[in-house]
Order: C-alpha cells, then structure tokens, then sequence
C-alpha cells in the first residue's frame, strides 16, 4: 500500500464523520460542552433602569447648583421599588441595582452626600452637580429579550455559562459527546503501578489519549490492553461496540506481532488507508470494523499522541459540531535543518518569543517517537513539508503551538 500524504489521510478521516446528535443538558452541566442550537435572552437584563452605585436618585436639573438640600421621601433597595413619582426638591435613597424611582433621572452617590434628619424626616445635602443618566443603567443595557448570546457551533466557557444564565436559559441543546473506545495493546506493555518483567515497560498510551479524548469534550472508554494473540484482541475490541470511534495504539506495523490489520481483518474490518507520509506516524490506519470506525494509532508513545493531536482530535471537533482547523504561528529557525524525505514532519520544538514580539523555534536534537519526556516539554510542533529543501537558521517555519491547540478544558 502506497503511504498518502496527512491532507488527504485527514480528509478521507473527516469524511467519515458528521456531527452527532442533540441533547438537552442542564445548564450546570454545560460547561466545555459545544451548544448545538444558539442561545437568545428570555429577558431584558437589567429589566428596567436601575442605579449602578449606592447613592441617592435625583433630578439632575435640581442639582444643577450645589449645595443643595433635597428631601429625602423614599427608599429603592436591589429588588424593591419605590412607589411614588420623584418631584423636585425630592430623592431616593437608592442602592447598586435599585430601580430607578419614576421622575428620577441621575445618581448621586453617597461619598458627594451629606445627611440626616430634621422634624419633616430626612434630607440630603447634594455638593456635585451630576449630568442627566449619571450611574445609570438603562432597561437592556447589557441585553434585550430576544438577543443572541453563545452561538450554535461554538464550545461553551465559563464566561458563555454566566451569559446563558443571566439570559434565563437553564437548560441548553448541546451535541452528544462523543464516546470513544481505547484500546491498547502488545504483551510488552503493563498499567502504571503494575508489576512488570524485566521486558516489560509502562503503559502510557491508553492514559494519554484518554486524557485527550476528554480534554476535547469527548467520553472515553479505556477498553485496557490487548496482549499480542487474536483471541485477546477480539474478546477486548469487542468492548467498543456502541462507541462512535475505536481508537487503537500499537500493532500498527509490519511485524508478525502487528495484528491490528491481520485479525481485526478477518473480524470485518475494511481498511480504508494504512500508512501515511507523516513522521512521526507512518503505520496509522483508519478504517471501519462493523457499525464503529477504526483509528489504529502506532504504538510509539509519540507518534501515538501527535497523531492522536492530528487526526484524533479532528474528529472529536467534527462530532461536535466544532470546526476542526488548527492555527499555526510562524517563527524564525533556531538552528539548520537538513532537507527533508518523502515523509511531512511534525517536530518537537521549542518556542521562544523574541523582545520584538517573534517568535523563535529551536527543534529538540533527538526527535526518536519514544521519546515523551521531550513530548512534554515542547511548546510546539514544527510541521516540515515532504521534501522541504534544508534550511539555514533565521529562516521562517510554520509551528503548531502545543499549549493552544491541547489546552484541555
Ligand atoms: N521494519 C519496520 N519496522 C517498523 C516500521 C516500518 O515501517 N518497518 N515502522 C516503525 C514506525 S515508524 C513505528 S511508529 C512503529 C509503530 O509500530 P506499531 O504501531 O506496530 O507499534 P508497536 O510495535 O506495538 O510498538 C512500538 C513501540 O511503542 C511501544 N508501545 C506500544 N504500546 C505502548 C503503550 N501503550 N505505551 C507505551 N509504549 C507503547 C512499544 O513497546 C514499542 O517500543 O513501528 C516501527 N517499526
Ligand atoms: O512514525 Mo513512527 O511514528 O516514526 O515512530
């Protein structure tokens, strides 16, 4: 099989997905969830005009000359009102989000007051002359019953909950989450914390992907690992069914011990691609095995989670009704790169922002795909085109910023 370019392997990936169902949610149980019919206000907000300050609420030609003494003949705390219509030579003790008396038509606040009592009761003295509206919000200052809050498409934060609330939605039309299916495998491989042989090492794939399926508003399902026989392989996929994606790590490639092709094959499975021009990545295969799509990942730790970042994350942006493009940066090369093969690179890199704003990406050494301590401290991947020609440092790259595009949620 002739290995396809990441364009086209990320292409015919998408293509095999839309986005799924509705559901309605509690609006407490939104949050990162990506809304799917938009949100319009129930209500105006404030509702009508109310005081931004504590203060008295005045006319404000009657301050027009200060000091002035107005008497003071009502009350119009958050949440109360004040009955009567204010004339002149009146005001309204008033507080932060009080209704603005009829006839009122300024806030003084109470720091440019004077008070107290006499026989006739209360009085005010004014020493500010304020302008018509001063510290006041008028009726739908912030928004109007009918207006568009968070839109369709787009993956609820914090600051879109508070919006969606304050517009009296308390229940939101979101995409179901997608559920994925992870399975690991091979017989070298053990759970963290685990006792392990001599050969043996840890297990740190089926945790990073859940990780990223969850961090990219998805359900994951961790299926465990598969030893290296077919039995084990059947018995553990078997537990994806019902799940939107199978994603699979390890067994990607040409060894004998590579079953992912050979036994899921008799199991049903039509391959739609395997390999890719990509490094690290070359073994991912994508395909269908009866009602669940495949994503077999390669094992390598690495090419495990860049391809989990470049095709794995996609889909879950697809299912949710999210776009799925990702935004790269350009910076200037720290060192010299050789030319590159038939293979598009995606290396570790660091990124480093100059005093003049530029940014400034200097490639880890050893990009070897085992190598996840250098996974973790890269700002981004440094993505080198098929057979890009050398480069001498100072030159411009294109880098996929990792703490942007992976930030979890
Ligand atoms: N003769 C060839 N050999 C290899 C080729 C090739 O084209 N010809 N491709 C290489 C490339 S590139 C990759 S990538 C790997 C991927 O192979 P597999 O997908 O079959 O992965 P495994 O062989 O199962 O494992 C590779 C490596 O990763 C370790 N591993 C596996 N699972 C986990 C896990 N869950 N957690 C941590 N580490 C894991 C495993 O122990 C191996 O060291 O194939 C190359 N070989
Ligand atoms: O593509 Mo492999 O992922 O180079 O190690």
């Amino acid at each position: 099989m002739v290995m396809i370019s990441v364009e086209e392997a990320r292409a015919r990936i998408l293509e095999a997905f839309s986005p799924l169902p509705t559901e309605v949610v509690a609006i407490d149980q939104a949050l990162g969830r990506v809304l799917a019919t938009p949100v319009t206000a129930r209500t105006t907000q404030p509702p009508k005009a109310v005081s931004a300050m504590d203060g008295y609420a005045v006319k404000a030609v009657d301050v027009a000359q200060v000091p002035v003494r107005l008497r003071v003949v009502g009350a119009a705390p958050a949440g109360g009102d004040h009955e009567g219509i204010l004339q002149s030579g009146e005001a309204v003790r008033i507080f932060t989000g009080g209704p603005l008396p009829r006839g009122a038509d300024a806030i003084v606040i109470q720091e440019d007051t004077d008070s107290g009592e006499d026989s006739e009761g209360s009085w005010v003295e004014v020493r500010v002359t304020v302008p018509e509206g001063h510290y006041v919000r008028p009726a739908g200052l912030d928004f109007s019953a009918g207006d568009r809050g968070p839109a369709a498409g787009q993956r609820l934060g914090v600051r879109d909950i508070g919006l969606a609330a304050a517009m009296d939605q308390p229940w939101l039309t979101v995409h179901r989450k997608p559920r994925v299916a992870i399975l690991a495998t091979g017989d070298e491989v053990v759970m963290p914390g685990e006792p392990r042989g001599p050969n043996q090492i840890v297990s740190s794939n089926g945790l990073a992907l859940q990780a990223l399926v969850r961090s990219c508003g998805g359900e994951a399902l961790n299926l465990g690992i598969a030893e290296d026989n077919r039995d084990s392989l059947l018995r553990l996929a078997a537990g994806a069914q019902g799940a939107d994606l199978l994603v699979t790590t390890g067994g990607a490639s040409v060894g004998e011990h590579d079953l992912i092709r050979s036994v899921l094959g008799e199991d049903g499975l039509e391959l739609n691609f395997w390999k890719i021009a990509m490094r690290p990545g070359k073994p991912l295969l994508f395909g269908q095995l009866r009602e669940t799509p495949l994503l077999g990942l390669p094992g390598n730790p690495v090419s495990s989670l860049v391809c989990g970042l470049i095709f794995l994350r996609p889909i879950l942006a697809r299912l949710q009704g999210l776009d799925s493009d990702e935004r790269t940066v350009t910076a200037r090369l720290g060192k010299a790169l050789p030319a590159n093969d038939k293979r598009q690179d995606y290396l570790r890199t660091r990124l480093t922002e100059e005093a003049d704003g530029s940014l400034i990406a200097l490639p880890f050494n050893r990009q070897d795909s085992s190598m996840m301590a250098t996974l973790a401290q890269a700002d981004g991947l440094l993505i080198r085109a098929p057979f890009a020609p050398a480069v001498e440092p100072g030159e411009l790259v294109s880098v996929l910023p990792l703490a942007e595009t992976w930030s979890g949620l």
